[in-house]
């Protein structure tokens, strides 16, 4: 039995063990050609080199992949995985999409989704948002989205797309797609999604262009390396300009973009659209435009912008492509092929976006989309991901989307919901089972999956495994937002997404005494779903503070405190989230002496303070030598530092990019303690700062307001009134926008009073941008309020 045992372990040695011998030599050199032959028409599994170090021989290309993997994330490339791949995965994976749909606020995004719906058979009819029948789009689930028509939380769905291959035959993908909120306040939910996306689509609306909102998500795009394809909605509008949103695409976007369809008319004379790669136009007919006609006749009045546009696509590709730049310096025109497979290039190699266009409100133009999905965005193994292997100091590794390799998946989003925590999960590695294990990299703890699902919006469907390179979610497994997960074997983590800090808190109580525990079990809940939503205590009010994106994010937290939770609450002032830091070098030398009756306290620090440079994390240094003071009482000098730093002696807010360096001290034999130590440091930080000519840090605001050209003059004095730097305004055919920078508290209350000042027909949004020294005059103005609430409270 034991020997049973000790073969079985022998054989289940981890990838991780066989990742550290030496590297096979590629299979496809190795293996013979009869032997692959028979092989492969018995079973889609490769025989695969014998390792030479365990004799043991290769169950299939995921280990010797992963042999090659572990090496470093740079001895493996996309197209490695890609050739090396048996035929049974790379069919899996080529016909799997996973893809974000992003834009700015109100462009068509969930419209847009809806028609993908209908269009791939997962829903049987089309409801609308903010729509006559009061249901509302599928994707927007929850009743507060329904009744404000806006995105708060993003949406998971999956649907099945059939499209022909070159060979005129159907080929089924499956796409999981993410819906994002537009609206700022609620931009965590982009990053995550972006995060785990192999593929997005950049919608723009055809009047608005591109839009405040359009920029943040290009850059969002732009930090997860995600390709995209853009998609100009609303053609039917009044003023629909395709070609001017393509030029501005051009200008203040960081990545070139050409049209690959033009429309047949615009705005009500909207009739369909023209490929112009396969030059067929294409109408939609039926029901909601169901039917995709497709002729060779393109319109006559159509063939000069057709002309134009094909030229100006191949003139973007040259730039970007050397193949076609090639065809194009020999002046010679290239094939419909070549320029399909140069689009695709491009797009994954992130050098171009193919611009789509249609009106999904008109049920215009969705289906070529799509189309453009599957031809233009990676399938999850052309996109490389890495992760850190902790057990060789953070090293990075490429992961191998193969069913058959260790399990490694990351937690992008958090939801609780009536069966416990659902835990949205990227399968990155291996397969996820259903009743299987996983490890928690970060907890190292061992936890069953009970239950796994495809989301399709608030609905879901059971599944029994999750193959690598997919997305579905989990049941009662208890982690955080960004967690890993492997299946023991390996101890890999992959990077997490970006969280951006809030910029605005307030008090929050409920407002009757019986309703505590379900405020404190929603804040609970809210903070572990929305890591932009935090909570804190004030240790001296015992108040409950909560920090948020925007007056928005907090708005509807509160709200659903009321309508989920039954929970009324009284909330105050929104506060801005302040920051304190120092300027200037100063020294100390602090010595904590108090005697009282029995043993005492003594503590004696010395050192400086300085600015680090930059307004990033607080930096505690030991420069003690010769043991002035004993290693166990330099850490409780180290926590007071932290401690003074959670509240700065300013205004008892956060302090940012100060460096404390302790250089000398003594101790007292019986007298010194770790407490006497930290409180000593504490009272030097705070007299040190002080005298390093400390300043307070406010949050900086990236504006953009848009409104009819009449109220620019208005809104002109609306800003100079809040001090904003007006960077940049832009003129429209009938309205304007302007791109300021203000400081946050000026801008408190603003959405009423621009509603006020436009008769409700500008929009505004924001995004913090930095943190700057706030004006003298208004730093004064804060601290003076901050010490008179000080006096108040010691009385
Ligand atoms: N005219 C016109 N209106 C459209 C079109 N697509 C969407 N809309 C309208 O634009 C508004 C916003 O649409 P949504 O689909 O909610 O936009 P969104 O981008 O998902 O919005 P957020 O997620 O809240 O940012 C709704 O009133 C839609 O009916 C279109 O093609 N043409």
């Amino acid at each position: 039995m034991r020997a049973r045992s000790h073969i079985i372990r022998r054989q289940c040695r981890s990838f991780a063990s066989l990742a550290a011998v030496p590297r096979p030599t590629p299979l496809r050199t190795l293996v013979p050609r009869a032997t692959t032959a028979r092989k492969s028409a018995l079973s889609p599994l490769i025989l695969a080199p014998r390792c030479p170090t365990y004799g043991l021989r290769y169950q299939s290309s995921a280990a010797a992949l992963l042999a090659d993997a572990a090496q470093g994330a740079d001895t493996i490339t996309t197209d490695t995985i890609l050739s090396r791949l048996e035929p049974t995965e790379l069919s899996r994976l080529s016909h799997l999409r996973n893809i974000g749909i992003a834009a700015h606020i109100d462009s068509g995004k969930t419209t847009c989704t809806e028609r993908v719906l209908y269009y791939t058979g997962r829903i049987h009819s089309i409801h609308e948002v903010r729509g006559k029948d009061s249901v509302g789009a599928k994707m927007d689930s929850m009743d507060l989205e329904r009744e404000k028509g806006i995105t708060i939380k993003s949406a998971a769905t999956f649907c099945n797309w059939t499209k022909k291959d070159d060979q005129g035959v159907d080929q089924k993908y499956h796409i999981n797609l993410i819906d994002t909120p537009g609206h700022i306040d609620f931009t965590v939910e982009v990053e995550r999604a972006l995060r785990v996306l192999d593929g997005a689509v950049m919608i723009l609306c055809a009047v608005g262009g591109v839009q405040s909102q359009t920029i943040t998500v290009d850059r969002q795009m732009r930090r997860y390396d995600v390709p995209r394809i853009s998609f100009i909605n609303k053609l039917d509008r009044m003023g629909a300009n395709p070609f001017k949103v393509i030029e501005q695409m051009n200008q203040k976007l960081k990545i070139p973009a050409a049209a690959v369809q033009v429309p047949i008319g615009t705005e009500d004379q909207l009739r369909g659209i023209i490929d112009l790669v396969r030059m067929k136009a294409i109408y939609f007919e039926g029901p909601r435009g169901i039917i995709v006609k497709e002729t060779d006749d393109i319109p006559e009045h159509c063939k000069e912008l057709v002309k134009e546009k094909r030229s100006a696509l191949i003139a973007a590709l040259a730039d970007v492509d050397d193949e076609i730049a090639e065809i194009w310096l020999e002046e010679q025109v290239p094939t419909n092929d070549q320029i399909q497979a140069a689009i695709r290039r491009s797009t994954l190699a992130l050098k171009f976006t193919p611009v789509f266009m249609g009106s999904a409100l008109a049920d215009k133009g969705v289906q070529p989309m799509l189309d453009g999905v599957i031809n233009y965005l990676p399938q999850p193994a052309e996109v490389k991901n890495t992760a850190l292997d902790r057990k060789r100091k953070e090293m990075p590794v490429a992961l191998i989307p193969h069913t058959q390799a260790p399990f490694i998946g990351l937690a992008f989003k958090l939801e609780e919901s009536n069966f416990g925590q659902l835990t949205y999960i990227r399968v990155y590695q291996g397969t996820l089972k259903k009743g299987g294990f996983v490890f928690n990299i970060r907890t190292g703890k061992k936890v069953k999956v009970p239950r796994l699902v495809r989301m399709h919006s608030d609905e879901m469907e059971d599944v029994e495994s999750i193959g690598a390179g997919e997305i579905c979610a989990v049941f009662g497994v208890e982690c955080a937002s960004g967690d890993t997960f492997s299946d023991g074997q390996q101890s890999y983590t992959l990077q997490s997404m970006h969280v951006p800090e809030p910029v605005i808190s307030l008090a929050i109580k409920p407002k009757s005494n019986n309703q505590t525990a379900n405020f404190s079990k929603a804040m609970s809940r809210f903070q572990r779903e929305d890591p932009t939503f935090r909570v804190t205590q004030d240790s001296e009010t015992q108040e409950t503070i909560i920090s948020g994106m925007g007056e928005l994010h907090i708005e509807i937290y509160v709200e659903r405190m009321r309508r989920e939770y039954n929970v009324d609450c009284i909330t105050g002032q929104p506060k801005v989230a302040y920051r304190e830091t120092v300027t200037e070098k100063v020294t100390f030398d602090h010595t904590l002496k108090k005697q009282s009756g029995g043993a005492g306290d003594f503590a004696r620090v010395a050192g400086f303070i300085e600015p680090t440079g930059d307004l990033g994390e607080n930096i505690f240094e030991n420069a003690v030598f010769g043991g002035a003071i004993d290693e166990k009482f330099i850490f409780a000098c180290e926590k007071g530092f932290k401690a003074s730093c959670d509240k700065g002696p300013l205004l008892g807010q956060r302090v940012l990019g100060t460096k404390m360096t302790v250089n000398d001290g003594a101790t007292h034999v019986v007298d010194s303690s770790e407490m006497a130590f930290k409180i000593a440091t504490q009272q030097a930080m705070r007299k040190a700062f002080k005298d390093a000519k400390a300043i307070i840090l406010e949050p900086i605001m990236r504006v953009a307001i848009s409104a009819p050209g009449e109220f620019q003059g208005a809104i002109v004095g609306l800003m100079n009134k809040r001090n904003a730097i007006i960077e940049d305004t832009e003129i429209g055919v009938d309205d304007f926008t302007m791109y300021a920078e203000a400081g946050l508290h000026s801008m408190f209350g603003f959405s009423s009073v621009l509603r006020a000042a436009t008769q409700g027909k500008g929009e505004f949004t924001m995004e913090f941008l930095k943190y700057s020294p706030a004006l003298p005059q208004h730093q004064k103005e804060l601290i003076a309020a901050f010490d008179k609430e000080m006096a108040a409270k010691e009385k």
